[in-house]
């Protein structure tokens, strides 16, 4: 089948970014037609009700100094809520479990982990043009790994640090570039406090779903689910997108919007530049699990670390639930942890708490998923550098766009709003300006 509305652009995949991108371009006047290949919205964000909770499969913590996606929040009206605050860590080093109070805790890393966190100013003055500084570009070939064994740590140190890290690349410290980690670092100024407040501390109250739908709601696109996109064929002002189904769609432009794992999926005529092939096969870091679990009874708010090469690296209490509580953590691999595994998951958090008891265990594999093949996207070494400006280049009437091209908060919301808004902008002016099409814009199609 085809359809035989030519659309102004079409938009593959509806998560933060093609949505993103969608409202801004109705906004601007075009007719935007969606195709998302999963029965929902929301891509590496879900909502979903789990535990007897309303609970957050991926993409979760926000925070105000986000700016792409505080914007949204403020828009929409949205509220911010947050689960209780530690007041234990728990922590594995030289094979040893350790715990404090988290004041004390933090009172004996304080001095090292802002040591380390101020090289992010250093190589990054200007942090949204991540590639501004020779230094940073220097270390882009170093895996954060080797950054922290140079870094002379003591082994306690170590251990902790590889496990904080380990979850922030939800994969394995040794495959990730240090750059990314400095990126992280250098949007919170370096200081320990307001990364911890930035990166796992607060939520929306009525999920990231709110968010989705009111996004949704104001692009107003048509949007087909389950439209599993199979190959593009493009030239320079005009697109022609068939999915697996068939069915055949007819537009000017096309924002490609897929995890960059997945984008080697969809054939393109021609073939995309050989940049954006070779990084698509690469891949990135993040291959691991986000998983939740109900725990019998009410725990002390507590925070745990664990080295790489345990099965989960951080763990908190999210919230109490009819007399018990619910705690989320994050492993470095898939294979390792099935966070399904009732068993498995609670022999890993007993790492830290002898006595827990685990009722259910949940979470989505998004590794293994073919809609996604990776969690957050952390980059590998030398991939910033070598493919940051292309991934950014349109090719014909083709663009990408997603939370991996973006200038600031690359791999978070926050970074796939930026580069929906980023790209939506240059549709626009590809379509009015470059292309100078015949057609005149209209102010509401569609
Ligand atoms: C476990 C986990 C935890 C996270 N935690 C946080 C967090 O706390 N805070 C934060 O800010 N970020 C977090 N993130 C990251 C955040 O969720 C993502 O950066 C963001 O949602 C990515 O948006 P996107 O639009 O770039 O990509 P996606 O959301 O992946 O959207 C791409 C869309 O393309 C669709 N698609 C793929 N292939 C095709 C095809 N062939 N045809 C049609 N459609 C296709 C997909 O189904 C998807 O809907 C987390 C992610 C995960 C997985």
């Amino acid at each position: 089948m085809s359809i035989s509305k030519n659309y102004d652009v079409i938009i593959v995949g509806a998560g933060f970014s093609g949505l993103t991108a969608a409202r801004e371009l109705r906004l601007l006047g075009h007719n935007v037609l969606i195709l998302e290949a999963r029965d929902r919205l929301g891509g590496r964000t879900w909502l979903d009700h789990r535990l007897g909770s309303e609970l957050e499969m991926g993409g979760t913590y926000v925070h105000w100094h986000q700016p792409h996606v505080w914007t949204e929040i403020t828009r929409y009206g949205l509220e911010l809520t947050s689960g209780p605050s530690s007041e234990k860590v728990y922590w594995i080093a030289e094979d040893k479990t350790h715990s404090a109070p988290v004041t004390e805790f933090k009172d004996k890393l304080r001095a090292t982990v802002e040591k380390l966190m101020s090289q992010s100013n250093k190589h990054m003055p200007l942090p949204y043009q991540p590639l501004n500084a020779d230094s940073f570009r220097e270390l882009d070939g170093v895996t954060a790994d080797q950054f922290i064994k140079d870094f002379g740590l003591t082994k306690e140190e170590y251990d902790i640090l590889h496990g904080w890290i380990a979850s922030d690349y939800c994969g394995d410290p040794d495959q990730g570039a240090v750059t990314q980690i400095f990126r992280w670092w250098a949007f919170s100024q370096g200081n320990w406090d307001t990364h911890s407040a930035m990166v796992s501390s607060f939520r929306i109250k009525k999920g990231t779903k709110a968010l989705i739908e009111a996004i949704a709601t104001d692009a107003a696109a048509d949007i087909y689910l389950s439209t599993v996109v199979k190959r593009i064929e493009h030239n320079d002002n005009s697109v022609k997108v068939i999915a697996e189904d068939g069915n055949t769609f007819i537009g000017n432009a096309v924002i490609v919007t897929v995890p960059l794992t997945t984008l080697q999926g969809i054939e393109f005529n021609p073939a995309l530049s050989l940049e954006k092939q070779a990084s698509s096969k690469e891949g990135q870091t993040s291959k691991g699990v986000k998983v939740w679990a109900r725990v019998k009874g009410k725990v002390e708010p507590f925070d745990a670390l664990a080295p790489g090469w345990y099965p989960l690296n951080s763990v908190h209490l999210d919230r109490y639930f009819e007399g018990d509580s619910i705690v989320v953590g994050f492993g470095p691999s898939a294979e390792m942890l099935n966070p399904e595994d009732r068993v498995g998951v609670e022999k890993a958090l007993r790492h830290w708490i002898p006595d827990l008891q685990v009722i259910e265990s949940t979470g989505h594999d998004w590794v293994n998923d073919e809609f996604s093949k990776e969690t957050w996207p952390m980059l590998k070494p030398n991939q910033l550098t070598a493919y940051h400006q292309e991934w950014n280049t349109p090719e014909n009437a083709v663009f990408l766009a997603g939370t991996t091209y973006a200038n600031g908060w690359a791999g978070f919301i926050d970074g796939a709003i930026e580069n929906g808004l980023t790209v939506s902008r240059k549709v626009h002016k590809f379509l009015t300006v470059e292309v100078n099409f015949k057609r005149p814009i209209s102010t509401h199609k569609g």
